[in-house]
């Protein structure tokens, strides 16, 4: 007998169109930076790499994940910043802000540590061409790990996880944000991707920072590690980019073999087919490359995965989503 399953009714509630972008084509630039214990130093020298990026055309600039102190759980609470206070409290935040306004462009601002209260978070900055801050992620997965003999690192040692999955509308485009871990974590890529509208006018659901339909663009300020790094790093990004048909960019500091966590590099543009538009290796590297939306509705079209997706069979489910409808 022939199976009674529609598609297009088994979804609920139905898939929307993705989102026209505002603009279909553009230039990213991902600004694999060196990072030292000198805060200052990190700010300036982040501060000229925006420039220089935006110099040569870049409309959106990401950072790498911690740029503005070493990676080590000694260093988050004496590095970390107050956002909220802003001003001196926030020098790193505060240069985003500027650099973002006066150049005119988006900027993921990577990531830095946050001091909220008494608790300190992995946090990544969004800021719109007019210097104001859109969106606020703070990690939700800590990397914690344990490989015996190669690497063991616990941000729960000082940090405190995030709460909610971060989507931002932008000058260029609906980005999606994660820091480094997160990438493991298909569900909030997915979620991300997820062309589902849960308010009719798609206006922010209270109280949260966020926003849900259809992201065209992923990115992931990240510093993996040189024992997963080589394995997964690039995989993660393309599994990522392939599985929800859309662009994701990473970005890494650049390698300290002197520091107490060496990090992988290799920065990544990958495209919506899987495909690695480019990368750079692990040295410092201001990496600009054009991004071209139209791009997302050809491989939706080649490949119909939402389509074909077997929403009776399973289903994506935004926890927060329905805890609030409690
Ligand atoms: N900073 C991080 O979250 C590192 C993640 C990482 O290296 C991994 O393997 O995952």
């Amino acid at each position: 007998m022939a199976s009674a399953y529609k598609p297009e009714e088994a979804r609920v509630p139905p898939a929307i169109q993705l989102p026209t972008p505002p603009v279909s084509k553009f230039k990213i630039a991902l600004c694999q930076l060196s990072v030292t214990a000198d805060k200052e130093r990190n700010i300036a020298h982040a501060r000229r790499a925006i420039e220089e990026a935006a110099g040569k055309g870049a409309k959106l600039v990401l950072l790498p994940e911690i740029w503005n102190s070493p990676y080590s759980n000694d260093s988050f609470p004496v590095y970390a910043e107050d956002i909220e206070a802003g001003g001196d409290a926030a020098p790193s935040f505060s240069m985003l802000s500027e650099a973002a306004c006066s150049l005119g462009i988006t900027i993921v601002g990577g990531s830095i540590p946050e001091r909220s209260g008494d608790r300190l978070y992995n946090t990544c900055c969004v800021f719109g061409t007019d210097g104001k801050l859109k969106g606020k992620h703070r990690k939700i997965h800590l990397f914690d790990i344990d490989i015996p003999g190669k690497i063991t690192f616990k941000e729960s040692k000082t940090l405190t996880a995030g709460q909610h999955p971060t989507i931002v509308d932008t000058d260029v485009g609906r980005i999606g944000i994660g820091i480094c871990y997160d990438i493991r974590f298909q569900e909030l890529a997915m979620l991300y991707a997820a062309r589902v509208a849960y308010d009719s006018n798609h206006s922010l659901i209270a109280g949260r920072n966020m926003l849900i339909a259809g992201a065209h663009l992923l990115c992931y300020p990240g510093a993996f590690n040189m024992t997963t790094g080589p394995l997964h790093w690039e995989l993660l990004q393309r599994a990522r980019a392939a599985d929800n048909q859309l662009y994701v960019a990473t970005c890494s500091p650049a390698r300290d073999t002197g520091s107490s966590y060496i990090a992988w590099g290799h920065s990544t543009l990958v495209g919506p087919f899987g495909e690695v538009i480019a990368t750079t290796e692990h040295e410092e590297a201001i990496l600009i490359e054009e991004i071209d939306y139209s791009l997302l509705e050809l491989r939706r079209t080649n490949l119909p995965l939402e389509k074909q997706r077997r929403g009776d069979l399973y289903q994506l489910v935004d926890v927060q989503r329905l805890s609030s409808q409690q």
